[in-house]
C-alpha cells in the first residue's frame, strides 16, 4: 500500500496515546516464559511484540521472527537454554543478512549447542536447548547490545549466573541499563561496574505485575512534527514516566534545539513549539539513541538546518542500511548529505523537492521519519503498512492531528 501524505496545516493539536515500548515488552515477555508469575499491562501492540509472543508460546519446531532483531536475539539466548528442545529460529530475509555471530559465541563458551543452517553467523539457527553450566563471557560491545541483553536475560536463571566482560566501547549502553532494570524490578540482584556485569541467580519469582511505559521511539514522530509546526502547536502524548528506562527519552532534551519544550504531568508528556530553534547546525551524538537517528535528520532537512549526527555505527545492520536509505532519500527530496560508516552530515537547505516518492526498505522507521514532511510537502511513501513493525496504528494517530493519508 502506497499513501500520499499531506498535511497543509503549520499549526496542531491533539492528544495521542501510544502503545508499550516493543524494547520493554520483548524483555518482559521473555521474563514472564521464564517466571510465569509475572504480569503485564500496556504491551506494545507491535509486530515485533506479536512474534516474540507467538514464538514463546508455540511448541513448533521452527519460530519465525520476520523482522524482529530483539526476538531473534533474545529467543536464541532462550532456547538454548531449553533442555530437551530443538528449535530452528528463522526470519525475514534481511534477519538472515543481520549479524548474530557474537551472541552465539558467547552462548557456545557457556555451552549451549547452536549451528548455523545456512550461512555462518547468520540467521536461521539449529538451537538444541541444554542446561548450560558455566557462568563466565565475553564478549565484543561495540556491534550491538541486543547481544548483551539477550544474555542478561537468560543469566538469572543459570546455576550459577553469569559474570559478562564487555570488550570495545559499549553501544547502545540504555538497553542494557534497561534489561538490568527489570531484571532488578523482578527481584534479581546485579552489579554493573566498568565493563564487568554480573547477574546473581534467581530461582523464583515473587507475583509482580509491571506496566509497561509507552514507546520513546514512536514519540520521536510527534516531536519532529511539531518542531516543523508554528509556535501554538501543542500535542500530548500518553502514557509515559519521567523517571524512563527507554534512552529515547533523550528527546525531551535534544528536541529543545529545534524549539520544542517537553512538560510532564501525571502520566502525559506535552510537547509545546516555543519559539525559534538553536541557530547554527545542530550536532548530537545517537550511539545511546541508534533509533532516533532517522527522525533527527529528517526534522533537520525538513526545517532548512544542517546537522551532524555521529554514533551511528550501528545504523547499517538494522531493518536497512539506514545511513545509505537516508542519504538515497533525502537527496531525492533536494538535501545535500554525506554519510560516512557511523557518521551523516546534512547541509542547510531550502525548498523541498515536490512530487517525489519514498520507498521504505522494509523499515517501518523509513515510512514513519519521512512522514512529518508531509507538513511542508505532499509526498508518497510507499509500502506504508511497515509501520505495524513497532507502531500499527501511526496512520491513524496522524490523521488525528490532520495529516491526510490517502492510498495512491
Ligand atoms: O534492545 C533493544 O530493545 C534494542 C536495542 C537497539 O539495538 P542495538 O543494540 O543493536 O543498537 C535498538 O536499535 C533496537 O531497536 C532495540
Ligand atoms: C532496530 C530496530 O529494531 P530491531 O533491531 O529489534 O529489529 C528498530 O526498531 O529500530
Amino acid at each position: 500500500m502506497n499513501i500520499k501524505i499531506s498535511n497543509p496545516r503549520t499549526r496542531i493539536n491533539g492528544d495521542i496515546r501510544i502503545t508499550g515500548s516493543k524494547s520493554e515488552s520483548n524483555r518482559l515477555l521473555l521474563l514472564q516464559a521464564l517466571y510465569p508469575q509475572i504480569k503485564i499491562e500496556n504491551l506494545s501492540n507491535s509486530d515485533d511484540s506479536g512474534v516474540m509472543q507467538k514464538a514463546l508460546a508455540s511448541g513448533a519446531e521452527v519460530a519465525d521472527i520476520h523482522h524482529a532483531g530483539t526476538a531473534m536475539r533474545f529467543l536464541t539466548a532462550f532456547f538454548a537454554t531449553r533442555e530437551g528442545r530443538e528449535v530452528t529460529l528463522t526470519g525475514s530475509k534481511r534477519m538472515t543478512e543481520r549479524p548474530i555471530k557474537i551472541l552465539v559465541d558467547a552462548l557456545k563458551q557457556l555451552g549451549a549447542e547452536i549451528t548455523y543452517v545456512a550461512e555462518e553467523g547468520y540467521p536461521p539457527l539449529k538451537i538444541k536447548g541444554k542446561r548450560l553450566e558455566k557462568n563466565k563471557v565475553s564478549l565484543q560491545a561495540n556491534v550491538s547490545s541486543q547481544y548483551i541483553s539477550a544474555l542478561l536475560l537468560i543469566a538469572p536463571t543459570l546455576k550459577n549466573g553469569l559474570e559478562l566482560t564487555l570488550e570495545g566501547k559499549i553501544t547502545s549502553v540504555p538497553y542494557i541499563k534497561m534489561t538490568l532494570a527489570l531484571l532488578g524490578e523482578i527481584g534479581v540482584t546485579y552489579s554493573f561496574e566498568g565493563n564487568t556485569i554480573r547477574v546473581f541467580p534467581k530461582e523464583e519469582v515473587a507475583p509482580i505485575t509491571l506496566t509497561v511505559e509507552s514507546d520513546w521511539s514512536s514519540a520521536s514522530y510527534f516531536y519532529s512534527i511539531v518542531a516543523m509546526c508554528e509556535e501554538g502547536t501543542e500535542i500530548s502524548l500518553s502514557a509515559y514516566k519521567k523517571a524512563s528506562l527507554q534512552g529515547d527519552s533523550v528527546l525531551a532534551e535534544l528536541y529543545k534545539s529545534f524549539g520544542v519544550e517537553t512538560t510532564f504531568k501525571a502520566n502525559t508528556v506535552t510537547l509545546r513549539k516555543k519559539g525559534r530553534h538553536t541557530a547554527g547546525d545542530i550536532r548530537f551524538d545517537l550511539a545511546n539513541a541508534p533509533d532516533i537517528a532517522q527522525t533527527i535528520a529528517v526534522t533537520c532537512f525538513g526545517m532548512g538546518l544542517g546537522c551532524h549526527l555521529t554514533g551511528l555505527h550501528t545504523l547499517k545492520i538494522k531493518e536497512t542500511d539506514r545511513l545509505e536509505a537516508l542519504k538515497t532519500e533525502l537527496s531525492k527530496l533536494g538535501a545535500s548529505i554525506k554519510v560516512t560508516d557511523a557518521e551523516l552530515f546534512l547541509e542547510p537547505s531550502g525548498a523541498i523537492n515536490k512530487n517525489v516518492a519514498i520507498p521504505t526498505y522494509n523499515d517501518h522507521r523509513m515510512a514513519m521519519a519521512f512522514a512529518p514532511l508531509g507538513l511542508k510537502v505532499p509526498l508518497v511513501i510507499e509500502e506504508a503498512e511497515v509501520v505495524s513493525k513497532s507502531y500499527p496504528d501511526f496512520w491513524k494517530d496522524l490523521e488525528k492531528l490532520h495529516f491526510q493519508a490517502e492510498t495512491v
